[in-house]
């Protein structure tokens, strides 16, 4: 069992136990209330049912002379309130794994001081007054205050109060690794973060809110679903209200709770009964794999996804790429070429130029400080795939992409040394990524950037590809180490030296060609990406941006976590479209059950519909009326687990989907209908 599964298994021992259960238990009655169960048509028509009867029960000629028996009254009335109370029994256990965790993670929240700078001074304030854009600094073993950026320094940090890993994880100042969450715990040095929530809206604020489902709003395709099922209803409901002129005209009455027991078997009550506890489900193993879904529509859109579009560093790879080699071109010297690879660094405070400075240690080389002294820092950029110094004295030194230094050069009149392709592609084609360096219109060498594909990226990839997903690497780097990336992990197609805007361009291609497209990605540059694309799904490593323009974060940083959301979103779908199936096919057998009893005595001929042979009209609309409340606590575990799903075309899934509980749904209620017709007839 991998650290994964054992987590789950963890969540699930602790989150399914009894405490739920009797929860759940106190649910059901609670959401009896009217006014709640109104948001469930199909389920409030049949607490008006339930209401009516229970009249009948206490006086039977309430509404009509010579109505039905008491006794049958009263079995009727007791049924339809199983019937309520097992719906919402399966809403109410849905919603107990998330309520759970939620209390769980409001422990993590409790009232902490931090440490606010202010010009210098420190003020110990409560970490609730802390606003965006306060810098608060947090030591060894202090828990960080708010959601924010490190600004300076570096830490270790453990996360595992909102991730459950155990192991710290690495955040430091400049790059893809600064962003920090509020309730995490600083294990060793110490860090200045800034802010960057209001009191309230905080990564765990959100995260309680959505695990607790206090944000939960239907999806679009719920929404429809629903209405196809109401519109159903009121169908049967206008030919069971009408039903009574035929009858009068026949010279026969047919009691008030028979017409009541005869719309409730009719109307689509299991689907009605299981429809939002599958949705709740459905986000709630979403969150067991350690996923945040900002909503149920993300989750879902996951599960038609045709392409998913991924960056390569910090995705693909592991994203701590770090200088292993400086490699000198042209005709300059050693000492020169150290020179301007430091000059080139000196400001650079990604996790790319910490390590050019790094490794120049390493090498023995004492760099000069002061080089620095007045310069103006050029900033590395994603757009601009350079940075430098603008040196006091005029002179210019950047270091970058290959391309990008080339044409910078090439502008300044320079020209390229006749070694750098050669030397550049050796470092592409092992799939590390060359910085060329230079210094004003002069190329002086490489430094050659190392980093690592992820274990497994290609058996993911094959996966997805099952799945029918295709899955295109979009990467800042050149095609050559593109290339050579792309090959080992295994994806389909790849796009190199590609900006920020050159993501979203791909991916409303991909929209515009009525694919759903999902996007993983860490960087700040990925953010507008992660914004456009159907399904957004951040790294929970990356920055704050990222995170803030994803409707989904990883809380364990794995792309192809990607996976388990689709198949996840494909069961959701299927789910609900089989349940749907299963509920609308059992009406066949509720027919042949109930309308014989109904209309036997009055119309003989009607005999000849008597297929099942019940014991006697009352326990015929008894055993109707009962397996159409059973068979919703029957169906609550395939409900919440959802359809096993495996990787094969949507066509052959939907046949065969079709075929299972279309064909189960006719003849599972002939059985379970006859069955309790034989131990009612016992009874009676
Ligand atoms: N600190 C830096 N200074 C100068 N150039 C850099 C620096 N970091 C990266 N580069 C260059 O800029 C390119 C683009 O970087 P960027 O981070 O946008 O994309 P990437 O990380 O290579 O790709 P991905 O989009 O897959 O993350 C890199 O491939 C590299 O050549
Ligand atoms: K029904
Ligand atoms: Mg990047």
């Amino acid at each position: 069992m991998n650290t994964q599964e054992e987590l789950q298994s963890q969540k699930g021992s602790t989150l399914m136990n009894n405490n739920i259960i009797i929860q759940a238990v106190k649910d059901s009655f609670i959401k009896l209330n009217p006014t709640l169960m109104v948001k469930n048509p199909i389920m409030f028509i049949v607490e008006l049912g339930f209401f009516i009867t229970v009249v009948l029960a206490i006086f039977p000629d309430a509404f009509e002379a010579n109505g039905a028996e008491r006794g049958f009254n009263i079995a009727v009335s007791i049924i339809l309130l199983f019937t309520i109370l097992f719906a919402n029994f399966a809403e109410a256990i849905a919603e107990g794994r998330g309520k759970a965790q939620a209390s769980t993670l409001k422990q993590s929240k409790t009232d902490m001081f931090a440490n606010l700078l202010n010009e210098g001074s420190i003020s110990h304030v409560p970490s609730s007054q802390l606003k965006k854009g306060d810098v608060v600094l947090v030591k060894q073993g202090e828990t960080i205050p708010g959601d924010g950026e490190v600004i300076q320094g570096l830490a270790s940090v453990d996360e595992s109060a909102i991730t459950g890993e155990s192991a710290p994880v690495l955040k430091e100042a400049g790059g893809d690794f600064n962003s920090v969450t509020g309730g995490t715990i600083v294990v060793s040095d110490e860090i200045r973060v800034k802010i960057t929530s209001n009191p309230g809206e905080s990564f765990l604020d959100k995260m309680i809110s959505l695990v607790e489902g206090a944000e939960r709003q239907k999806t679009p395709n719920e929404i429809a679903l629903n209405t196809v099922l109401i519109s159903l209803t009121l169908i049967f409901l206008f030919v069971v209200i009408s039903l009574p002129f035929f009858t009068n005209y026949l010279g026969f009455q047919l009691s008030l709770p028979v017409l009541i027991a005869l719309l409730v078997c009719l109307i689509p009550t299991t689907i009605g009964g299981l429809l939002s506890a599958i949705g709740i489900a459905g986000m709630d193993r979403v969150t067991k794999f350690n996923v945040l879904a900002m909503s149920g529509k993300a989750v879902e859109a996951a599960g038609d996804i045709n392409t998913i579009i991924l960056d390569k560093t910090g995705t693909i790879t592991f994203g701590n790429r770090m200088a292993s080699e400086f490699i000198k071109a042209g005709e300059a010297d050693k000492d020169i070429f150290y020179k301007w690879v430091a000059a080139s660094s000196l400001k650079d405070e990604t996790p790319e130029g910490r390590s050019v400075l790094e490794l120049l240690k390493k090498e023995n080389y004492h760099y000069d400080d002061t080089l620095a002294a007045g310069a103006e820092i050029v900033e590395f950029k994603a757009e601009t795939r350079m940075s430098g110094l603008n040196l006091q004295d005029g002179r210019l030194v950047r270091k970058g992409a290959v391309d990008a230094i080339k044409q910078w050069v090439l502008s300044k009149g320079g020209i390229i040394p006749a070694d750098l392709d050669k030397k550049a592609n050796h470092i592409a084609q092992a799939g590390g990524t060359p910085l060329a360096v230079a210094i004003d219109s002069r190329i002086v060498g490489l430094i050659y950037l190392k980093d690592t594909v992820k274990p497994g990226m290609r058996e993911r990839f094959e996966e997805l590809r099952r799945m029918g997903i295709k899955s295109i690497m979009c990467t800042g780097d050149n095609p050559l180490t593109a290339a050579t990336i792309a090959k080992e992990a295994g994806v389909d197609e790849f796009i190199a030296e590609c900006k920020p805007e050159d993501k979203i361009a791909v991916i409303k291609q991909e929209q515009a060609k009525g694919k759903l497209v999902a996007m993983t990605g860490d960087g700040t540059n990925d953010a507008p990406a992660l914004a456009q694309a159907d399904v957004g799904l951040a790294m929970n490593c990356g920055t704050t941006a990222a995170k803030e323009a994803a409707n989904m974060v990883d809380l364990d940083s794995n792309p192809t976590k990607l996976i388990e959301v689709v198949s996840i979103g494909k069961q959701l779908l299927m789910t609900r479209g089989a349940l749907t199936t299963f509920s609308i096919a059992n009406d066949i057998a509720k027919y042949f059950a109930i309308v014989p009893a109904m209309f036997m005595v009055a119309i003989p001929e009607v005999s000849r519909l008597n297929i099942m042979e019940l014991h006697s009209p009352v326990s015929a609309i008894l055993s109707a009326l009962i397996f159409n409340a059973v068979i919703i606590p029957l169906l609550i575990p395939l409900a919440m687990k959802g359809i096993a799903y495996k990787p094969m075309s949507s066509d052959a899934l939907l046949k065969k989907n079709l075929f299972l509980y279309g064909a189960g749904g006719v003849v599972v209620p002939f059985i379970g209908i006859k069955v309790i017709d034989l131990l009612i007839s016992t009874v009676l």
